[in-house]
């Protein structure tokens, strides 16, 4: 297994499409997809079966979690290294690419950390980002009703919308645009589902993806900065999303976010980045969630190298806007601390 191994997350409410998406894209993806591995994480049965990861056959393989914030820190890890060990040596045949299917998983930035940061991990694999499925039929209701479901579509890399053949034009396009207003940054697929997730192991489509997350955002900082409105809920969002061309101090940048992060705390649902900093070549990704800034990494390791760079650098900021005033107070901090990028 040559070079590091891209892991995409498939997230997604309980029912909307996972495994059928998954299949699909093992279907169409035939020659490619003979060497993906997928791992199911189950959340809820642990603790019956004490052998933690279960095949179901070469390609697939099940964990068993006793909930999502213990998989995350720990048996996935065991997940992951012993999925790596046993293609090493040779009980299950090599992958070069790694799908987890998770239900539930509200926010993979701690799967992200975790391979970065531990250290075996971090050697063998990459992180390569996070597709949520969203069910065209009952999406809208998961959106008003489900707290984790809005949660779900702020954080997605990707999102893909299932199931329009069951559902009304008029019903899709409304759930479109939502979905648009939540995470203007990630692209839409509402078709060609095995597409969209081989686009995640693709260096040309991280590219693609953080393109049109900013032509498709509408959002220019010099043109103020839009709050949005999730339609049908109580929870107000708020999104600040820059863009600029110039690289940045990356003592100032961590400053910055630093300072919206604190002021935010637990309402911000996520800061995410694409810059170029001064003085350092190639991009750099820039994750964080709540108050935990995660330390800033090259962004060609996260995609397995070969990025292709646009020159630009984009910024994204996604909060509760519970105090009044919250959007200006965090434009204030960034235009305090970067005051090359916020006019
Ligand atoms: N008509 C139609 N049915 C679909 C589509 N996608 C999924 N389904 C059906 O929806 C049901 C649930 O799909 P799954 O792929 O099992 O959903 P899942 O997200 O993996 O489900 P969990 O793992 O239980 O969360 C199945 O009966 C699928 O056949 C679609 O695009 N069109």
């Amino acid at each position: 297994m040559a070079g590091k191994i891209p892991v995409a997350v498939v997230s997604g409410f309980l029912g909307s499409g996972k495994t059928t998406l998954l299949n699909r894209y093992l279907r169409e993806q035939a020659g490619d997809a003979s060497s993906t591995m997928v791992l199911i994480n189950e959340i809820g049965a642990a603790g019956l079966d004490h052998r933690r990861v279960r095949r179901l056959g070469d390609r697939v393989a099940v964990l068993e979690s006793g909930c999502q914030c213990c998989a995350v820190q720990g048996e996935l890890v065991d997940a992951l290294r012993e999925l790596f060990l046993q293609a090493l040596r040779k009980a299950i045949p090599p992958f070069s690419r790694l799908i987890i299917e998770t239900t539930g998983i509200a926010d993979p930035a701690p799967v992200r950390y975790t391979l970065q940061y531990e250290r075996f991990l971090h050697e063998r694999y990459a992180y390569a980002g996070c597709l949520v499925v969203v069910d065209a039929m009952h999406g809208a209701r998961h959106l008003r009703e489900r707290r984790e479901a809005v949660q779900q579509a702020v954080l997605a890399d990707a999102l893909f919308l299932s199931k329009t053949d069951l559902a009304g034009e008029g019903d899709a396009d409304a759930l479109k645009s939502t979905l648009a207003g939540l995470n203007p940054a990630a692209p839409l697929y509402s078709s060609s589902g095995g597409q969209a997730l081989a686009g995640m192991f693709d260096p040309a489509g991280a590219a693609e993806r953080r393109r049109s997350g900013r032509a498709g955002s509408g959002l220019r900082f010099g043109a103020g900065f839009a709050a949005r409105k999730r339609e049908g809920a109580g929870e107000e969002l708020g999104v600040l999303a820059l863009e600029w061309r110039s690289p940045q101090s990356r003592a100032a940048t961590t400053k910055a976010l630093e300072a919206a992060m604190a002021y935010a705390g637990a309402d911000m649902l996520r800061v995410k980045g694409s810059f170029r900093f001064s003085g350092a070549a190639g991009r750099w990704a820039v994750h964080g969630v709540h108050r935990v800034l995660y330390p800033i990494a090259p962004e060609a390791a996260a995609v397995g190298g070969n990025l292709v760079d646009d020159g630009g650098c984009a910024l994204a900021l996604i909060y509760r806007r519970v105090a009044a005033g919250a959007d200006e107070a965090l434009a204030e901090i960034l235009r305090r601390h970067l005051p090359g990028v916020v006019a």
